[in-house]
């Protein structure tokens, strides 16, 4: 029977432009992965994404058939893609990990359920962890796909619709004041104002290159004018720099007039509450739909007709991998001081082991012990790196059937112990 290596080659390039144009190897790579997502080739977001991945320092694997059908696709188009990257994590307490992101996964139909996807992983994997990486992470295009590759989901995010033919006001007034803003003005205040977010908030995962784009009043994929955006920032007290900024359009969905919150960055309260008075009193608008808004959403409870906002949909977001479990666990602060010992299963080996984990004062040390060493917890990979970043507690994942609790009491200790002390969520599409 034909191995793998029999049929297909791996390449592992960077991708390059020439003239300003993505290079050969580079745009048959982008077009392949935009046939795996149903996208166009249209060659301003060949472009765009090529640009965006120079600029992440992403490094693209393809899978080519050694034997090509005549007719077929060229050869130096990838029937598999898989790009991986480096960029931080948010573990709590201002902690940011250096993490290995996967994105562009795509295996074309006629190659697909043949173990393309299984090899890509694995190797990749095993290359990050060699690297260094102690944890890795991705957004999945389905549910049921990575679990078996060690990675659980970690942060969660909602849909929300606010009924805006009801009055909107906020029991609070926030400080500061809000004021429409031109896009160059943005672009400067953006990155900064994402760059505060990503330092205070657990589960944010630093963004990649060509969110540029947004910020400078740019379609995200083409760079060409987005003529439909809006744009406000939240400025604390006069002279202050800007702390929150949310882009906004309006479109029309049958008879309602919508108003799209694209991106809504506010670290602070006032930022946040702000902005939100301003969304709400913006006229001739039916509805507000945000499609990224925290599970735990302060809106909510902010609202004097709280009835008139609804969660229309709920998902997973980023999912997380842990590569090294003792360089993960000793990364993050904890609420909780106390001791555990956990028992972790991984089929690909990277976090198999069985762990003690000590806090004092909030700073965790973690070691990798015998294997016979009593576990108070066991667990699967998948569920350690959904408990690791605090968004989901012990005890749920406990009552889920997902952790075995082998001394009394602690599923509770985890919980303590592993719990943030803001909402674990993040902003950053990958
Ligand atoms: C991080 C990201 O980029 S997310 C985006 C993922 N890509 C997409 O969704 C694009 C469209 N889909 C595809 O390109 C492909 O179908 C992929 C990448 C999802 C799967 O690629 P394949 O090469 O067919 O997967 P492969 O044969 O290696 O399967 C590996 C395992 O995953 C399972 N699997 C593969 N696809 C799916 C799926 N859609 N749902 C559930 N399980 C799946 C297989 O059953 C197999 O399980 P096993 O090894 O435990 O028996």
């Amino acid at each position: 029977m034909a191995t793998f290596d029999d049929d297909y080659v791996v390449r592992t390039f960077s991708p390059s432009l020439v003239d300003g144009k993505p290079d050969q190897a580079t745009e048959a790579w982008l077009a392949a992965t935009r046939i795996g997502f149903h996208e166009d080739s249209d060659p301003d977001s060949v472009r765009e994404s090529a640009i965006g991945a120079i600029d992440d320092g992403r490094v693209f694997t393809g899978v080519y058939a050694r034997n090509p059908v005549a007719g077929s696709l060229g050869d130096d188009w990838p029937v598999g893609t898989y790009a991986g990257y480096t960029k931080s994590i948010n573990v709590g307490g201002g902690a940011l990990v250096d993490s290995y992101l996967v994105s562009d996964v795509t295996v074309r139909a006629t190659h697909r359920r043949r173990g393309m996807l299984r090899h890509l992983m694995t190797d990749r994997l095993a290359a990050a962890a060699a690297s260094g990486h102690a944890l890795a992470a991705l957004t999945a295009s389905e549910s049921t796909i990575y679990r078996r590759f060690g990675f659980g989901p970690a942060t969660r995010k909602r849909s929300i619709v606010i009924d805006r033919r009801s009055p909107f006001a906020l029991l609070a007034q926030p400080g500061g004041r809000v004021e429409m803003a031109s896009p160059t003005e943005l672009a400067t205040v953006a990155p900064r104002v994402f760059a505060q977010f990503h330092a205070t908030t657990p589960g944010s995962v630093d963004r990649q290159g060509q969110y540029a784009n947004a910020y400078n009043g740019l379609d995200y994929g083409t760079a060409k004018p987005d003529k439909n955006v809006r744009a406000a920032i939240h400025v604390p007290s006069p002279g202050a720099p800007a702390d929150g900024y949310v882009l906004y359009s309006m479109v029309s969905d049958g008879p309602l007039s919508v108003l799209k919150v694209g991106d809504l960055v506010a670290p602070t309260r006032d930022a946040f509450l702000g902005l939100w008075d301003f969304l709400g009193a913006i006229d001739l608008v039916d509805e507000i739909r945000w499609s990224r808004a925290p599970v735990e959403n302060p809106l909510l409870h902010a609202l004097a007709g709280s009835r008139d906002l609804k969660t229309v949909g709920e998902s997973d977001h980023v999912w997380l991998r842990v590569l090294d479990a003792p360089a993960a666990l000793s990364a993050r602060p904890y609420g909780h001081d106390g001791s555990l010992t956990l028992r972790v299963h991984d089929k690909l080996g990277h976090a198999d082991g069985t762990f003690r984990l000590d806090v004092t004062d909030g700073a965790g040390h973690a070691t990798r012990v015998g294997e016979n060493a009593p576990a108070a917890l066991e667990l699967d990979a998948a569920t350690l790196a959904t408990l690791y970043l605090g968004g989901v507690s012990a005890s749920l994942l406990g009552s889920a059937g997902l952790v075995a609790e082998h001394r009394q009491g602690a599923l509770g200790e985890a919980t303590r112990m592993f719990a943030q002390d803001r909402p674990v969520y993040g902003v950053t599409d990958f």
